[in-house]
């Protein structure tokens, strides 16, 4: 087992409010497999996968508990100077907006020998090694790009660079949140395929955070539905998608767009439907 989440509990304090974005979930990875975990916004997906890398604030403002073990290592238990051989090295990261991984005053190239450099001894031909990385990434005439600023990108070719980035140290796992949520459609498509032959390619594991059902077919191997801080569904994900057994996973999948089908209007969640199902099963 690559990574063990035990009973995970995260809470946010400050002075007037308290808030429980995840009331104790756990769920395993193993090498070289995805797992998605899908739900709508606010539900504890990135808090769950931030908490990983101890990216949240630190206490009293933001509390954790439970146990996240990686190989067998309790990552919660990590003092400052391990868990930065855990960050970007272990465990890296492709957010939402490339544009905010990105420093807009230096070229993609010097970013990417950045993230090869921050875990290396031996800096010597970067970079050779950081055009292979953009070849790899899908990104054509890597020589002449790799001396591009980000803005001389598109969206699409610079979410390829954030994953260059992460790609950079050989992370046992990637977590890709909401990656292709600010693309067209189309790009969306050739990110999610490349990230699929990656994984295949380098082995790595992949935790994907979506609210998108949609991407999640046929991609990754299991799915977990969060709602409202807690795992309410778990499984394989052609199971899930085929026999949904909670209200909220088929209100899910009931918002997945159909190509060529034209919808009257979107299909609205019955939070009433799920709170009486929350309620029987409690
Ligand atoms: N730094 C923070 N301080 C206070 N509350 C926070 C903080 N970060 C997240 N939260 C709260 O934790 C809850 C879960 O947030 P989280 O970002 O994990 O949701 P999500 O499912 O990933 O949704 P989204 O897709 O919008 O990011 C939300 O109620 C959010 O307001």
């Amino acid at each position: 087992m690559l990574l063990e989440v035990k009973d995970l509990k995260i809470r946010f304090n400050s002075r007037h409010s308290k808030v429980q974005a995840v009331k104790g979930i756990s769920f395993s990875l193993d090498r070289g497999k995805t797992l998605a975990i899908v739900g709508e916004s606010g539900s504890g997906k990135s808090v769950t996968s931030m908490s990983l890398s101890r990216l949240l604030p630190p206490p009293p403002k933001c509390e954790v508990e439970g146990a996240a073990y990686l190989d067998g290592v309790d990552l919660f238990g990590l003092s400052e100077r391990e868990l930065r051989k855990v960050r970007g090295k272990r465990i890296a990261y492709v957010f939402q907006e490339p544009s905010t991984s990105l420093n807009p005053y230096f070229t993609v190239g010097a970013q990417i020998e950045e993230a090869l450099k921050f875990h290396r001894d031996d800096v010597s031909d970067l970079k050779a090694e950081t055009v292979e990385l953009l070849k790899k990434v899908g990104i054509r005439d890597a020589e002449k790009r790799y001396g591009d600023y980000p803005h001389q990108m598109s969206g699409g070719m610079k979410q390829r660079v954030v994953i260059a980035m992460a790609l950079a140290c050989q992370p046992d796992i990637l977590v890709a949140d909401e990656p292709t949520t600010a693309l067209d459609v189309t790009i969306e498509a050739q990110i999610m395929e490349l990230l699929q032959e990656l994984r295949e390619r380098e082995g790595m594991a992949i935790i994907l955070i979506t609210h998108n059902f949609g991407i999640v077919d046929g991609f990754a191997d299991e799915v977990a539905v969060m709602y409202r801080g807690n795992i309410v569904e778990h499984g394989e994900t052609e199971k899930v998608l085929s026999a949904p057994q909670h209200e909220y996973t088929k209100a899910l999948i009931r918002c997945i767009p159909l190509l060529g089908m034209k919808r009257e209007r979107l299909p609205v969640v019955d939070y009433a439907a799920i709170a009486e199902e929350e309620e029987a099963a409690s």
